[in-house]
């Protein structure tokens, strides 16, 4: 199921942040030295400020003149590196975030897909999106102020002490009190954020899908009810949100008391000592004036840890999905021994095709519920049409998707085998380079052209061999009635096409590939009798003439009956395999299976 959590301090998630954005130190480095020319220039600011106001005090035109022309040229530069840094941090920011949102993506395609089911589309979206891009701001954005202020802080104090220690010392001790009542509101405030960015996935959740289903929305006449659901999730956002930002103000309020109280000190301390002949006025006003310098570092310092804390919430959402992945590597101890190739049409010689599938004594169970497939064992021969068929829930996709390598089996094992039909050389099948595509029930279609939906990241591949692959797959007319035939735009939901045409789409991208070995969910659900028929057709040929070891997961007797071996399963068990044939003489239940799906079929055509 879901990751555990770990329980990373807000420091130690930063940590792992910056460990795994490491390799763009080169931009830290840069960025820590325009943040030290920043620091030095503030001073120059301070001296400017001394000079001016205690010029205009003490009625000193040098030390006005000298005080404005050190401002002037510190604004100036200030603008120059300001620039500089901008541009830095927005390069860091971008490549960094490109770098988690790299990762995370890598993780969804690595996950086991029952462990990736725990999630809604809108909340993975909003994990690379929105999450990637506050986490990151964690190391690139406030880290790198943490530096500065730190910096700043270190200049500023050596530059009051020189002017007067005593009253530096006074303001630093007082302004630190601010810290200490932020530090306080910190955990509150670190378990707001962490309920604000649940209740924002929520709501993304139930955006996408009312964005996604518009027509069942319009039929069902949902729209006032969907509309209650996303106003209910956008009140529980405003509530966290709310939440949130009173504890930021409050401790941003203890920042403005530690301000004006800081002021009101300098005052009091700066007056005994003129009074006494250790300062005079001009002195201490521009002590005043300046002295935000010294109290703003420290405040923003207090400020940063509010920020650090948002980061490292949005930070352990990352991690949570990054966490999926590495655990699939320890938990399962069954064994899948595929090794996947991005193989082009036309370029596996025949010969290398492997001799088919093992899978031994096969177990599986989803997180911690019984077990949906229990001690499987069968041969998938090479060349052979194998049927996967049985009861509603009987475990057929899931068993399907073992042998695809997506979910790993709890224990047990499913091997290719080599050439030779023998199991021995484990590292000549391990090294195999196997061509295996899975073809899922419900047609994957991405924004694109029809021509790029059947090509599906291949290189190389020309607009014919397109054409032969719609051609096999009976896609090709339905495609050329399309306004711009290969050209057209489909959509997620696939646009201006029927599903069974969406079948074959998708049917023509596994064709295209050329593979050694097609596993097919349903492959014919959603065809008429006379597409079912050539679909079937076609997976007999490919596995004569082409040698491909199909297996195919249907409840269609057409298939099931031109199926060289039927797995028939009954409550994750295999209860008997053979031919259709066979399986009709044996006392298994199978009979009354199979009467059962052709009173169905009559029902429907009735
Ligand atoms: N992601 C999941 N998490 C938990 N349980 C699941 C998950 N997917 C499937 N199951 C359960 O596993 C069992 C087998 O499901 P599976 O989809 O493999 O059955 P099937 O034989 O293919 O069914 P059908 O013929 O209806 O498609 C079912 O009881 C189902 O509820």
């Amino acid at each position: 199921m879901f990751a555990d959590k770990k329980n990373y301090t807000t420091l130690g998630m930063l940590t792992r942040l910056w460990t795994l954005t490491g390799k763009y130190r080169m931009f830290i480095i840069l960025l820590l030295f325009a943040a030290c020319v920043v620091s030095l220039i503030e001073v120059g600011y301070l001296e400017s400020i001394r000079r001016l106001v205690k010029g205009a005090t003490e009625a000193q035109f040098s030390l006005l003149y000298s005080g404005l022309i050190i401002g002037v040229s510190i604004v100036v530069l200030r603008l120059i590196v300001t620039a500089f840094m901008t541009r830095v941090e927005t390069l860091f920011q971008q490549k960094t975030l490109l770098s988690v949102q790299s990762l995370l993506l890598s993780s969804f395609s690595n996950t086991e897909t029952r462990d990736l089911a725990h999630y809604h589309t809108g909340d993975l979206t909003s994990r690379v999106w929105t999450s990637a891009k506050e986490a990151q701001k964690g190391i690139n954005q406030h880290g790198i102020e943490l530096a500065k202020n730190i910096i700043q802080l270190i200049l500023a104090f050596a530059y009051f002490s020189w002017v007067n220690l005593p009253l530096s010392l006074a303001i630093i001790a007082f302004t630190l009190i601010y810290p200490l009542v932020t530090v306080g509101l910190g955990k509150r405030l670190q378990r707001q954020h962490d309920q604000l960015n649940a209740s924002a996935a929520s709501r993304d959740e139930i955006l996408t899908e009312i964005i996604q289903a518009p027509v069942e929305i319009r039929s069902y006449g949902l729209a006032g009810y969907v509309h209650h659901q996303f106003k209910g999730r956008m009140d529980q956002v405003f509530r966290y949100t709310m939440s949130v930002s009173v504890l930021q103000r409050l401790s941003e309020a203890a920042g403005r008391v530690s301000t004006y109280g800081g002021m009101i000190l300098i005052l009091y301390l700066g007056g005994m000592q003129v009074l006494n002949g250790h300062m005079d006025v001009g002195g201490l006003a521009a002590f005043l004036v300046a002295s935000s310098q010294l109290t703003r570092p420290i405040e923003s310092l207090s400020g940063l840890w509010n920020d650090f804390i948002g980061s490292a919430s949005h930070a352990s959402r990352i991690f949570e999905v990054l966490d999926l992945e590495r655990k699939n590597t320890v938990a399962n101890t069954g064994t899948n021994t595929y090794v996947r190739s991005d193989t082009h049409l036309g370029q596996l010689e025949k010969q290398s095709k492997p001799a088919g599938i093992n899978v031994q004594h096969v177990s599986y169970r989803y997180a911690e519920q019984e077990e949906v497939l229990t001690d499987i064992s069968f041969e998938a021969k090479k060349g052979k049409l194998t049927v996967i068929t049985g009861p509603s829930g009987c475990g057929k996709t899931t068993l399907l998707k073992l042998i695809a390598g997506l979910d790993t089996p709890v224990t047990g094992s499913i091997q290719v085998m080599n050439q030779k039909n023998s199991l021995k050389d484990m590292h000549e099948v391990q090294t195999a380079n196997v061509n295996q595509v899975y073809v899922p029930q419900q047609a994957f279609i991405f924004t694109g052209t029809v021509e790029e939906n059947i090509i599906f990241g291949q290189e190389e591949i020309s607009a014919d061999q397109v054409k032969v692959a719609a051609h096999m797959t009976y896609a090709h007319d339905a495609i050329m009635r399309q306004s711009l035939g290969y050209g057209t735009e489909l959509q997620p939901q696939g646009g201006t096409m029927s599903g069974g045409e969406l079948q074959r789409i998708s049917l023509a991208r596994a064709m295209l590939r050329n593979p050694d070995i097609l596993l097919l969910d349903e492959p014919t659900s959603s065809q008429d009798p006379w597409h079912e028929q050539r679909l079937n057709d076609l997976f007999a040929r490919i596995t004569a003439d082409e040698g491909t070891t199909v297996i195919a997961v249907t409840h269609r007797l057409s298939l099931i009956e031109r199926a060289d071996q039927v797995i028939y399963i009954q409550k994750g068990r295999v209860e008997d395999t053979g031919t259709h044939r066979e399986l009709l003489d044996r006392p298994n239940g199978y009979r009354s299976y199979i009467a059962e799906q052709d009173t169905g079929v009559e029902e429907q055509h009735e």
